[in-house]
């Protein structure tokens, strides 16, 4: 018997479905009371089409002067809250982290790490991400990284002679460095050149990685959820996600697989994914969690070497910075010998010059957002559940009642006030050290090695070499270094630049050189499952 729709029951039916539409197309897009302010929004699309297609914090900078240290943002249903003071990453984000510290959905980034396996971008208080936070915390505790502190200075040591050899490529060579470090803590195995399989692989994966997750590459899916629903063989979009997660899970299962052999047959190293993958159940962590576990830590190495390529831009557009800097070395290391840990304490300007360098171009000028996980009142205002929450570092560095002439490049602030900043108008109370690595439950776990390696390189950097800006070869001009190329995405990394690199004297030659051979002892552990090709690059650079 055909089923038939009498003209009641059908307006019973469609009535409410239209009613149900128009209130969500009337209320999406507008702003709530209660809502922090903002700027004003449209129908439907909130704010979207003022939304900045590239590098948002520096409209969020501006909106911010005119809307207050916490804003808000409609992106049809989405709701954006944007932090711009101390203070108000204090409230919101520190104060109030059990339920400031979710992570914004994602489809993109739930495709390529499902089920919360990536503690940077897992839902927060889940048990998965509980899991490996907690095995985070206990690996890079200090105690495990003062372990490693002579293969960290043992590779800072490859990397000047690195520069020494080849002063053109010093940007690849710093990847190099800071992806050979990360392998060796977390896998027991180092990459000894660029071209070393794992360390050219991750490398190309980390900028596909970044690529699909950066803000308008893709087609828009987290706001049109229908687009999900195309199947993989008609988006190409998802054919390219789909493609960073196999590559990934390769890579990483590859490792794991040294890992677990070394382990297995008695031949450990001391890496951290041996200590995971011994006590894996008493840390209950499955397969697939210690598989992420690795892979998720070793993307901290992007910002740490961000930082170090921006330390060379400074050096070679600021002469007068680098001079100070080297004649604070000078005094404190002298000529005979490279800079040793112990030296970091005595170095002030130096420090101050790495915290400048920071406030200047943060690596992570809207930090990685948080979300709200349900509804709260927060100084009088409304934050919605599911809100994502953006530290917006760069208002916050860069804000003139704080900071005296943010724009120029002074590292002396660091020296005059330990947060840098002015000292003829009262601070924001709320300010404190390491803002750069986020906060509240989310705080980055790797500040300690990250810092430690910032300082060491740096330290050599300036014992090593001269830096200047790069030679235009046929007119023989000075290339002023561009001071405002980086890249689009969450990391603002320099993008590649040409600089002169040459060393301060024949004898600091030498003693790079002889340096290196003399520290390379301490790669030995973590060399032996290095392939034919690259044991044979390592046998022919130990000689001196
Ligand atoms: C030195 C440069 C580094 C900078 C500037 C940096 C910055 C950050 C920031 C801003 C966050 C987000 C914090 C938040 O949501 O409030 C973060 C998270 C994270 N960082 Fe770092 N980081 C650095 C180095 C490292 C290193 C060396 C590692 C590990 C080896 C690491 C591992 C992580 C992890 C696993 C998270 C996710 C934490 C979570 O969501 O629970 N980072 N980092």
């Amino acid at each position: 018997m055909a089923f038939e729709l009498g003209p009641t029951t059908a307006l019973a039916i469609l009535v409410p479905v239209a009613v149900y539409l128009a209130y969500n197309i009337f209320t999406s897009g507008q702003r709530p009371k209660g809502l922090p302010p903002g700027p004003p929004t449209i129908p439907y699309f909130g704010n979207l089409f003022q939304f900045p297609k590239k590098w948002p914090h520096y409209q969020f900078t501006e909106w911010s002067k005119q809307y207050g240290e916490i804003f808000s943002l409609k992106v049809m249903n989405q709701t954006l809250i944007v932090l711009n003071s101390p203070t108000a990453v204090k409230e919101v984000i520190d104060k109030r982290g059990a339920v400031t510290s979710n992570r914004p959905e994602s489809i993109v980034a739930d495709m390529i790490t499902p089920d919360n396996l990536n503690i940077g971008t897992g839902r927060f208080a889940n048990d998965t991400w509980k899991t490996l936070r907690r095995a985070a915390m206990t690996m890079l505790k200090a105690e495990n990284m003062d372990k490693f502190k002579p293969v960290q200075r043992a590779e800072a040591a490859q990397l000047m002679w690195d520069m020494l050899r080849n002063p053109d490529n010093f940007y690849d060579d710093i990847s190099r460095l800071t992806t050979s470090f990360f392998l060796t803590i977390i896998y027991g195995h180092r990459a000894p050149r660029s071209s070393t399989y794992e360390a050219k692989t991750f490398t190309q994966l980390q900028l596909d990685f970044m690529y699909v997750l950066e803000l308008g590459k893709l087609p828009p899916v987290d706001l049109f959820p229908i687009l999900n629903w195309v199947p993989e063989r008609f988006a190409a979009w998802k054919r390219q996600v789909m493609g960073v997660r196999r590559r990934q899970e390769a890579l990483f299962g590859q490792l794991l697989s040294l890992v677990k052999n070394r382990v297995d047959s008695g031949k450990g190293n001391g890496a951290f994914l041996e200590e995971a993958y011994a006590n894996r159940k008493e840390w209950g962590l499955s397969d697939l969690m210690l598989l992420n576990l690795g892979g998720t830590l070793l993307e901290g190495s992007d910002t740490s070497s961000a930082i170090l390529q921006d330390l060379i831009l400074f050096l070679s557009a600021y002469p007068e910075v680098q001079k100070k800097a080297q004649a604070e070395i000078d005094a404190v290391v002298g000529p005979d010998r490279p800079p040793a840990w112990e030296d970091m304490q005595n170095l002030p300007y130096m420090r101050a010059f790495i915290e400048e360098a920071i406030r200047f171009r943060p690596v992570g000028p809207l930090a990685i957002p948080h979300a709200m996980a349900k509804d709260e009142v927060i100084d009088g205002m409304y934050f919605p559940e599911g809100a994502a929450l953006f530290i917006n570092l760069w208002a916050i560095f860069h804000d003139e009642r704080y900071f005296d002439e943010p724009e120029k490049f002074r590292p002396e602030r660091y020296l005059a006030h330990p947060l840098g900043v002015r000292l003829d108008a009262p601070d924001d109370p709320a300010r404190r050290e390491n803002l750069l690595f986020g906060g509240g439950r989310r705080v980055c776990p790797g500040i300690r090695t990250g810092k430690a390696g910032v300082e060491i390189n740096c330290a050599n950097f300036l014992w090593a070499f001269n830096f200047g800006p790069a030679r235009d070869p046929t007119t023989g001009g000075i290339v002023p270094p561009d001071l405002w190329a980086f890249t689009e995405g969450v990391n603002a990394t320099p993008l590649p630049f040409r600089c002169t690199i040459t060393p301060r004297s024949a004898e600091k030659a030498e003693l790079i050189q002889r340096h290196f051979v003399e520290q390379s002892v301490h790669f030995t552990p973590y060399e032996q499952d290095l392939t034919p090709e690259d044991k044979e690059y390592v046998r022919s650079t130990r000689a001196y």
